[in-house]
């Protein structure tokens, strides 16, 4: 059983330094200033690498806080992990100064998280209606990070449903739709 489990965890590490590799060389990141990315939750695929890299390659990184009163999500830029304390659902937020306040146009790339996508670029999210709303009036490049696992041939769309422009797996990169990446 341990060696299952620990089998398992190997399978699962390598699947996620496959699916940064993918991201990091694509076309969309290498042209990326700024990055909007959730902090993962443990069970989501860890975004601290994402960041990172990020801030090695001298890109500017925003980060979520969410306001579950209005439904809304604002983004903070970050550049240190001690300039985060946890919030809604014990998920790490910015601590959040106005000047820190990167509206949704700046942003060249947002990785939106989710449970499940289908190969339309739709997702199921935790039903908060978070991401849904915050990308209603956000034009540029939406990407997904996902395990092959969770892509599904289709799942049920609502109209307010916004899908992601592109898909990353450990398996490959899928454009869903055709983004302006020269
Ligand atoms: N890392 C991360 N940050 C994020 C999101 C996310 O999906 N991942 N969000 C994306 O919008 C927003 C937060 N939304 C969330 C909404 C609900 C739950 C949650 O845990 N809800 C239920 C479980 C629901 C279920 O599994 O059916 C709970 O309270 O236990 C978590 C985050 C903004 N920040
Ligand atoms: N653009 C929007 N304007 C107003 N209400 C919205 C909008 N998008 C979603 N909602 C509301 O939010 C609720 C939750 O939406 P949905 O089930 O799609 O969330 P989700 O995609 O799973 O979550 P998230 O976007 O936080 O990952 C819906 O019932 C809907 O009423």
């Amino acid at each position: 059983m341990i060696n299952y489990l620990r089998h398992n965890q190997a399978a699962l590490k390598k699947r996620e330094q496959d699916i940064y590799q993918h991201l990091f060389q694509s076309t969309i990141w290498k042209n990326a200033r700024t990055i909007g990315v959730t902090l993962s939750m443990p069970h989501e695929i860890n975004t601290y690498p994402i960041i990172e890299q990020a801030w090695q390659e001298g890109k500017y990184i925003a980060v979520p806080k969410t306001f579950p009163e209005t439904h809304q999500l604002k983004f903070y830029r970050l550049q240190n992990f001690n300039d985060l304390r946890r919030g809604f659902k014990n998920i790490y937020e910015p601590i959040c100064t106005d000047s820190k306040i990167i509206s949704s146009n700046i942003m060249d790339m947002i990785i939106v998280p989710g449970l499940v996508y289908d190969y339309s670029g739709y997702r199921i999210g935790y039903g908060g209606g978070f991401f849904d709303r915050y990308l209603a009036d956000y034009t540029n490049i939406k990407v997904a990070i996902l395990y092959q696992a969770q892509l599904k041939p289709a799942i049920p769309r609502d109209s307010f449903d916004i899908p992601v422009d592109i898909l990353i797996t450990e398996k490959k990169y899928c454009c869903v739709k055709k983004v302006n990446d020269d």
